[in-house]
């Protein structure tokens, strides 16, 4: 029987990454104001993960792990819009739980909550529908990488807005040079750090 090391190492070498995507030195380069750089970072594919079902069963596995682990106990898990759609509903349906998308802007139908945030260059807005987290419910927000931290702060944003307490995000990857989690005021659990 492998460790949680063990395992978080095998999902690691079964990232695929590309250091010119999506355009050769244009995107995924950030401007942290923090270390005062420009900081290159490779494309990491969290879909090569899914093309072995058995490493897909082990990042199933050990995000219930870290998910069953919350405190207060998740009552809700919210994902983010798109690739964080392939984390939530695997966990919530093991927890027994509700899952909620967070979307961009115009993709959700009905009343819709939204906040805006600040990229590199310009803006994106993030949206989530009204009345689909609980006052007071014990939420755990996933992603599958955070890097400069605007998604999943906005994230804990619109959660918030409806009434819902961030009890933790849970992200498959960590870029930690754009120190992402310095945005969130919630704890947050990374599995992989680069
Ligand atoms: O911490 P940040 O700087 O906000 O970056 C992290 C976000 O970027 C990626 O999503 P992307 O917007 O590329 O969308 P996708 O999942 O639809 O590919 C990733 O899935 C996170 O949601
Ligand atoms: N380096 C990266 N790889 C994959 N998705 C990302 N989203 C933001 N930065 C990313």
């Amino acid at each position: 029987m492998s460790s949680l090391q063990d395992k978080i190492n095998l999902l690691k070498n079964h990232v695929n990454e590309y250091p010119d995507f999506p355009k050769t030195g244009i995107l995924f380069r950030y401007y942290s104001t923090e270390v005062k750089c420009i900081l290159r970072c490779n494309y990491r594919d969290l879909f090569s993960v899914f093309q072995e079902p058995e490493i897909a069963r082990t990042l199933r596995d050990v995000l219930i792990e870290f998910a069953a682990k919350v405190t207060p106990p998740v009552e809700c898990i919210v994902a983010v819009d798109a690739r964080g759609f392939l984390l939530g509903p695997l966990i919530a349906l093991e927890l027994k739980v509700p899952f909620v998308p967070i979307r961009k802007r115009g993709k959700l139908p009905g009343k819709v909550c939204s906040v805006s945030y600040t990229l590199e260059y310009g803006e994106d807005t993030l949206e989530i529908q009204e009345g689909s987290v609980k006052k007071n419910q014990s939420v755990l927000i996933v992603d599958d990488l955070l890097a400069t931290g605007g998604s999943l702060s906005t994230a804990c944003k619109l959660v918030e807005k409806l009434g819902g307490k961030v009890a933790a995000c849970l992200v498959v990857m960590e870029l930690t040079q754009l120190k992402g989690r310095s945005q969130i005021s919630a704890d947050v659990v990374s599995l992989i750090q680069y």
